[in-house]
């Protein structure tokens, strides 16, 4: 039964799973439900509108019945005045009763559910932002999204219709069997023997149907992802002269989809001749046997209308109540993964924002003792095995080694976005766990490798960095960070829109910003994620002075991928599978005549 919706969303995708209906899983869900407690007056006069509005519609086909009877100069029930004029009043009385009754319900139910799942989203969003990186780490993050979208459209669209629905078709089900027996019990026995049967076998067979457009869709989906795929890599299609193939393989797929569809409406053909066959068939039997009824004067032609009318009703919601249930099972499933993350640990941060402000000040010591780390998604790898270094406040550590060492996961650990598995790691000689985790990243900046722009102007990206400055200093940071010309050079400045609807920036460009960025954040301790891409030499340039500017006053951490920008560091530390295996400066680890460092650096040399 197609629905129309009343609210905002998507529609939940059709293929959500559906858990079995267990005590637990109720449970779970009916956690959900203290969302709607602050709106329990509205819900509750909406559920009495709903009640009155479905009970006053079960008074129509009886109605209706002695109107009939009334114009044959009968009385069906001695509380129906004889008149055809008075019932059409009392119908239409009625009637607009129970419209206003239907606005009140809906209007109250939308808006119980519309801000109950503001509630659920508000929370779910929070939720998500104070989670610790492990959790997204384990999943992926588009993914996740739309898989949370998915299951909130699912419970807002059970919370606006599905349960107000089931209580409508439930009290049509009862109220209407309990009419038919006063109207008549031989018709409404004969009735129940055929109606439950037909009702199974439709619902059978459309199942059925169901899976077969599924399959259709599947495959329609892969032939689309065909032309993705291609279109996507036009140029390699081109450069290898594979157009026929590609043809062959779309015609060939499309060929599938032709194949299914058709087998679908051969089922569908048989499903709709069957269907409109039993329907029909049901009521001309009722209407045949009733009609002799009337002959025989058990019953009265307003009686047999009357008695059609509530047979509508009772079929109507019969039919209604699978996807009703399916619909209840998904939103019970979707409900338990929204729990799960509302229930997921959450790091110690806080989202208001006079929670931001710095309690500890710290000056910029930072070491590393004994530190042994796995990552959480993969405790069966040591990443780090027992590192321990000391960087004193305003020195410039560079960390170095080959790729996938461990030098961003030392970053990582810095920034408390994972905690040691053993050992400690220290600023300014107290363990990191006696800090507020908003104080140690308020006071550390990175500037990572890949620096990533929200869509908006190249002002807010910049004032990402502290969100309280003022046009001015974003001026400055950027003039300090090399920026400003580039910045000035766009038509609209500052207010340049960056990212997919805007002005697409170059690495360097986009590094410059990140700078910028960190300058106005002032931190005690940086962080830079040098990046592997290399930079054309002007580029460089510009972004080395910015940084050389950024590393002023502070502790640096320099990971870094081109030893050549390292020579003056204060102190190298040389990291090979997780284990510091020397440090000193770059004289002192080139003096050894040997090792990793030199050898790392020589074959840098030899590659220039
Ligand atoms: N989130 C994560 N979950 C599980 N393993 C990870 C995660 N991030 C990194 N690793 C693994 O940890 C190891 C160290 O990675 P890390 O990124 O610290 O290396 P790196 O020295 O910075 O490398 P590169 O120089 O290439 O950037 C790698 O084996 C990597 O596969």
């Amino acid at each position: 039964m197609a629905r129309a919706r009343l609210n905002s969303g998507d529609a939940p995708p059709d293929d959500l799973p559906k858990p079995k209906l267990t005590k637990t899983t109720m449970r779970k869900a009916a956690k959900l439900l203290a969302y709607l407690k602050p709106y329990r007056v509205k819900f509750t006069v909406g559920m009495v509108c709903l009640l009155f509005s479905s009970l006053t519609i079960l008074t129509f086909p009886t109605l209706l019945g002695a109107m009939i009877d009334a114009a044959q100069d009968k009385q069906t029930y001695p509380w129906i005045p004889m008149d055809i004029q008075t019932i059409g009043g009392i119908a239409f009385a009625i009637l607009f009763v129970q419209s206003l009754l239907s606005f009140f319900r809906i209007r109250l139910f939308v808006e119980v559910a519309e801000k109950s799942l503001a509630g659920i989203r508000r929370d779910s969003y929070y939720k998500l932002i104070t989670l610790p990186l492990d959790f997204f780490s384990n999943r992926r993050v588009g993914e996740l999204n739309s898989r949370l979208s998915a299951d909130l459209a699912q419970i807002q669209d059970t919370m606006t219709t599905t349960l107000a629905e089931i209580i409508r078709q439930i009290i049509l089900l009862i109220g209407g069997i309990g009419w038919l027996f006063a109207v008549s019990m031989k018709l409404t026995l004969l009735n129940l023997s055929i109606l439950p049967i037909l009702v199974v076998v439709a619902v059978l067979f459309g199942r059925f149907i169901r899976r077969l457009s599924r399959q259709a869709q599947d495959r329609l989906a892969e032939s689309n992802t065909i032309i993705q795929e291609t279109l996507q890599g036009i140029s390699n299609v081109k450069a290898f002269v594979n157009e026929a193939y590609e043809a062959t393989r779309y015609t060939k797929s499309l060929q599938g989809v032709v194949n299914i569809a058709v087998k679908g409406a051969t089922y569908r053909g048989i499903f709709a001749s069957f269907i409109i066959f039993c329907l029909f068939g049901a009521v001309v039997a009722v209407i045949w046997y009733g009609s002799s009824l009337v002959a025989l004067g058990e019953i009265s032609v307003g009686d047999l209308t009357t008695y059609i009318l509530y047979s509508l009703f009772v079929a109507g919601s019969m039919g209604s109540f699978p996807e009703l249930y399916a619909n209840i099972q998904k939103a019970i499933g979707a409900s338990e993964r929204v729990i799960e993350i509302l229930d997921e640990q959450q790091e110690d941060v806080g989202l208001l924002h006079e929670e931001k402000a710095i309690r500890y000040v710290i000056e910029g010591n930072i070491a590393f003792d004994n530190v042994t780390f796995s990552y959480p998604s993969r405790r069966e790898i040591t990443v780090l095995n027992r590192v321990s270094f000391n960087a004193r406040a305003g020195e410039k550590v560079a960390i170095v080694g080959p790729s996938g060492t461990g030098k961003s996961t030392i970053a990582a650990l810095i920034l408390q976005f994972y905690m040691p598995n053993r050992g400690r790691i220290l600023f300014d000689g107290r363990e990191a766990s006696q800090y507020p985790l908003t104080d140690i990243r308020n006071q550390v900046a990175i500037v990572p490798q890949d620096v990533l722009l929200f869509g908006g102007t190249i002002r807010e990206n910049i004032a990402y960095g502290r969100l309280t400055a003022d046009a001015e200093e974003i001026i400055t940071a950027a003039k300090r960070a090399n920026a400003h010309d580039f910045i000035m050079d766009f038509p609209e400045g500052y207010d340049t829109v960056v990212g997919e609807r805007g002005v697409k920036l170059s690495g360097g460009q986009r590094q410059r910003i990140a700078i910028a960025r960190a300058l106005l954040k002032d931190p005690a301790i940086l962080i830079l994620d040098e990046a592997t891409s290399s930079l054309d030499s002007e580029s460089e340039r510009q972004v080395q002075q910015a940084l050389e500017e950024l590393m002023k006053n502070r502790t640096s951490i320099i990971i870094a991928h081109r030893l050549s920008t390292i020579r003056e560091a204060d102190q190298i530390i040389v990291v090979e599978f997780g284990k510091v295996v020397a440090s000193g400066t770059h004289e002192q680890l080139m003096n050894k005549g040997e090792g990793l460092y030199h050898h790392l650096y020589h074959l840098q040399l030899a590659h220039r």
